[in-house]
């Protein structure tokens, strides 16, 4: 089993993979790169941060099987195509969801008390009391958090320390136990919180539908001398609509991702933070601590590890998700050729099979398979499973609907 891994990845990390087969580890690998690299070591799994991994990357490699994504977000896999070729692709939720909360907790912070501005102004020798002795402070204002997954969770944990009130919203009713937990209400959809909230922190996936989610009317509709924090992903805002608004004066803004950025550790990139004063910005380093690195170092070991021996992936995110309307216990002998019998049962019946799983009981006599399809076997395929020596049990379960 060999293992690329084209980004950059902790060493105990790449220690433990070591053991469980070869690992090339590649990190200045660019997403043009990425396919002669895969061509050449014929990996088996590739592991990635930002990277980008397009279809023709997914094809170099006939025996690559997972992509494993470092991260949450995975809008830079081609996952479609993944799916089209039989490729998992698993990501990481939640292990970087901590420090993205902080570098978000760190730009509310930073644009209110302008440290940035006053730093530089020190660093020049300019002692500027009068200027930046002013701000709002943060108690009592409302944030308003665009999605309510994992790392909006935990900016919520810390904003309700620094006494914010909090909304949310989202395309469906969070559980009120969730939200009540977090000390924080939903409300009826995006504009509602625009129209709500003194700092807009954004924290949802990039998407199609997602794209300019915040927009130039999402970002008019904002309240005079808002503040638009965005963490998540390049193209969910329109960068040149808020530059505008930010420009204008009427907003300020935190910004981690941008429309554009390179994916890379270094480059040259003409950005909004450029030339717009009251645009606060890091280069995408929100997941960049050495707490978050380390957590999505052990939950990818644990993703390739429970992969290569047992077959199985956790957090994969291109499986069909529908639920089969039927499923086939049984319970059998563990012998050679048992599971084969079922299968070409099945099979005489035309019927489709679309998942399947074998379990062996301790002691290693009897075993259960479950298999699950959409169309229901003839009751007399399944009574010649029932007559079959190796077989103890046959039951057909279907789906509630
Ligand atoms: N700056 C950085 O370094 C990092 C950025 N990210 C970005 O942040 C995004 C969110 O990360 P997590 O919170 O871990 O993901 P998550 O999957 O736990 O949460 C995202 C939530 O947004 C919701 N959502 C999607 N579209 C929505 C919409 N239009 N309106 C309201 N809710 C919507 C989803 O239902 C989900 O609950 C990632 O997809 C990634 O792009 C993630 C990690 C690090
Ligand atoms: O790996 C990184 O530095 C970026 C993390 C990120 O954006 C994600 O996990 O979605």
């Amino acid at each position: 089993m060999l293992v690329l891994i084209a980004d950059k990845f902790p060493a105990s990390g790449r220690e433990v993979l070591g053991r469980l087969g070869e690992v090339v580890y590649r990190p200045e690998l660019s997403a043009e790169q990425l396919p002669a690299a895969l061509a050449e070591t014929k990996a088996d799994i590739l592991v990635v941060r930002s990277t980008v991994v397009s279809e023709t990357a997914l094809a170099a490699s006939p025996p690559l099987s997972l992509v494993v994504r470092a991260g949450a977000g995975t809008n830079t896999i081609d996952t479609a195509a993944a799916s089209r070729r039989g490729i998992f692709v698993a990501n990481c939720p939640g292990k970087n969801a901590i420090a993205v909360a902080e570098l978000t907790m760190g730009l509310i912070l930073a644009l209110d008390r302008r440290i940035v501005d006053a730093t530089l102004e020190l660093r020049h020798g300019t002692w500027n009391k009068s200027k930046y002795g002013k701000a709002r402070g943060l108690k009592g204002q409302t944030l308003g958090l665009v999605g309510f997954g994992m790392i909006a969770r935990e900016v919520a944990v810390r904003a309700r320390a620094f006494g914010l009130k909090l909304l949310t919203c989202a395309h469906h009713p969070i559980a009120p136990e969730l939200l009540e937990a977090h000390g924080v209400v939903q409300v009826a959809d995006l504009g509602a919180l625009l129209d709500a909230s003194d700092i807009v922190s954004v924290h949802v996936p990039y998407s199609k539908a997602n794209h300019h989610l915040i927009g130039a009317d999402q970002i008019a509709r904002m309240r005079p001398g808002a503040t638009l924090i965005h963490t998540s992903r390049g193209g969910v805002v329109d960068d040149k609509a808020l530059a505008e608004a930010v420009r204008s004066g009427r907003l300020r803004a935190g910004l981690d991702v941008f429309e554009g950025e390179p994916a890379g550790g270094q480059a040259d990139f003409k950005n909004i933070a450029g030339d717009v004063g009251d645009i606060y910005a890091t280069p995408h380093i929100g997941a960049s601590t050495e707490q978050a690195e380390s957590a999505i170092s052990d939950e990818v070991v644990r993703i390739i590890e429970s992969f290569v021996a047992r077959g199985i992936v956790h957090h994969a995110v291109n499986l069909n998700e529908r639920v089969a309307r039927y499923s086939l216990v049984v319970r059998h002998l563990d012998r050679v050729g048992v599971l084969a019998g079922i299968l070409m049962a099945l099979r005489e019946e035309r019927v489709n099979v679309q998942g399947m799983s074998n379990t062996i009981f301790a002691g290693g006599e009897a075993a259960c398979a479950t298999i699950t399809f959409e169309q229901a076997p003839s009751d007399e395929c399944l009574q010649r499973l029932r007559d079959h020596e190796a077989i103890l049990a046959v039951e057909l379960r279907a789906a509630r609907t």
